[in-house]
Order: C-alpha cells, then structure tokens, then sequence
C-alpha cells in the first residue's frame, strides 16, 4: 500500500468486436469507478483506436504487445508510436501467452520494454512461474531471474508496473491465495530493494494477475504489497467494475 496509487487494467486478450466492446465501454463509462485507481484496459490493437473514441477519459488504454523499434519491416507487429498514434499510454510486455505461445524470451521482452519506456509509453511488464516450476519449489528464482533481465534495461521506474501471474492461475479459475500472491509479491519488492533503490521498491506497482473475480478480489486488495490486478476474463464481465472498486 503506502501511498502506491491501486492500479487495475482489463487485458481483453484476443476478444472482442465493435459491438461487444461498445457494450462493455457503456457499462464502464457509467459506472461509479473509485478516482484513487489508476484504470487501463487493453484492447486487441485493431480496436485501440475505436475503444478510446468512445470511453471516458478517466480510462486509459494501452497495447497488447510492442516491438522494439519504431518502425520497419517487421510484418504483423506494431511499435510504441503507433500505439502513442492512437491513443495508448501503456503497453503490456512479457505476458505468458507471448512468451510461451509465441516464444518470447527475456532478452526480447527486455529490449521492447526499453523502446516502450524510451518511446514515452508505461509498461505492465508480466512475469510468473509455470505450475511445474512452483511445485519444484523454483518460483522465487523464476521470477527473479524475469524480473532482472527487465530491471537491467530499465532506467527510470516511474512508468514500470509489474504484473506477477503465475501461469497456472491464468484461465484456469485458480486464482493465487491471498497468502501466496502476497509472499511472491513481498519477494519481488525485496529483490526490487536489493538490487535496484529503497525508492523504487516502495513506489513501484506490483499488480497480481490470475483468474481475479469480483469474488476475490477485495481479499486479494487487502494484502500489503498487492498494488492491483491484471484481469483477463473478468475484465470483459461486469465484475470487472467490482474489480476496479476493490479498495473502496
Ligand atoms: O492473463 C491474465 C491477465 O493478463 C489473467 O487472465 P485471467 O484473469 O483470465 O486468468
């Protein structure tokens, strides 16, 4: 908690169209949403634009993924000024779906997360261990290891969140225990302390992400060093305004 603004952002993921998204920036715009949040939601890139057309201002946006330069031959991706171009001022880096899916690796989620920050976006920068890594007893040095590989191009934290998800909570209804996020998270904060300044570790947002629900995420916000969520598939519900309120 102290004095770190809460933080919750919406990754749609590969979902959603026009008509779904409308209804889901309706419910949102006329919502009751608590101002000590900071709000982001991340729609797929070919809806960035429409999305910020039509929802509040108070609800920032941000990308999916970004590349490393700005612009080039690099068919199918999209750099940190395109995403600026329409509106974004966050992207979400790292994510488990692009490392293990599409085979991302730390060095490469490194480097865009240093063209982001350069590029003047603010990073959600995720990182978790794999249920095989947890019960071999691996997680501390797993997301460590994710988390230096990110510290090492990072200069300036102001615009860094990071997003602990442990891989077997995503899509799988198995949201972390409050105890456990929390122990990962007091980690992360120590490493953060250790390793880069006092002053980073106790400003920097670190948001859970993980099967979060309207069901449990008041617990989960209750925890010293949870700062927030990343949501997935709650985010597209109703709940997701439960979510944002959660400290309230
Ligand atoms: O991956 C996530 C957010 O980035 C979490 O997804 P779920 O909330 O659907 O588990």
């Amino acid at each position: 908690m102290a004095g770190r603004k809460f933080f919750v952002g919406g990754n749609w993921k590969m979902n959603g169209n026009k008509s779904e998204i409308q209804s889901i920036v309706n419910s949102l715009n006329a919502a009751p949403l608590n101002d000590q949040t900071d709000i982001v939601v991340s729609p797929p890139a070919v809806y960035l634009e429409y999305t910020r057309g039509i929802i509040s201002p108070k609800i920032r946006t941000a990308g999916q993924n970004s590349y490393k330069v700005a612009k080039g031959a690099f068919t199918g991706d999209v750099s940190p000024q395109m995403l600026i171009d329409v509106g974004a001022d966050w992207v979400i880096l790292g994510h488990s779906e692009r490392r293990n899916l599409f085979g991302e690796n730390d060095q490469l989620i490194a480097e865009k997360t240093a063209f982001a920050l350069e590029s003047g976006l603010g990073v959600i920068a995720c990182i978790g261990e794999k249920l095989e890594e947890r019960e071999a007893g691996r997680t501390e040095e797993v997301v460590f290891q994710q988390l230096a590989a990110i510290a090492a191009k990072v200069s300036s934290w102001d615009k860094v969140v990071v997003a602990y998800e442990p891989v077997w909570a995503i899509g799988t209804g198995k949201t972390a225990t409050p105890q456990q996020a929390q122990e990962v998270h007091a980690q992360l904060r120590n490493w953060l302390k250790e390793k880069v300044s006092e002053s980073v570790a106790s400003s920097t947002r670190i948001i859970y992400g993980g099967s979060v629900t309207g069901g449990t995420c008041k617990e989960l916000a209750n925890e010293a060093d949870i700062d927030g969520f990343l949501v997935g598939g709650a985010s597209l519900k109703p709940e997701f305004i439960d979510i944002i309120n959660a400290r309230s």
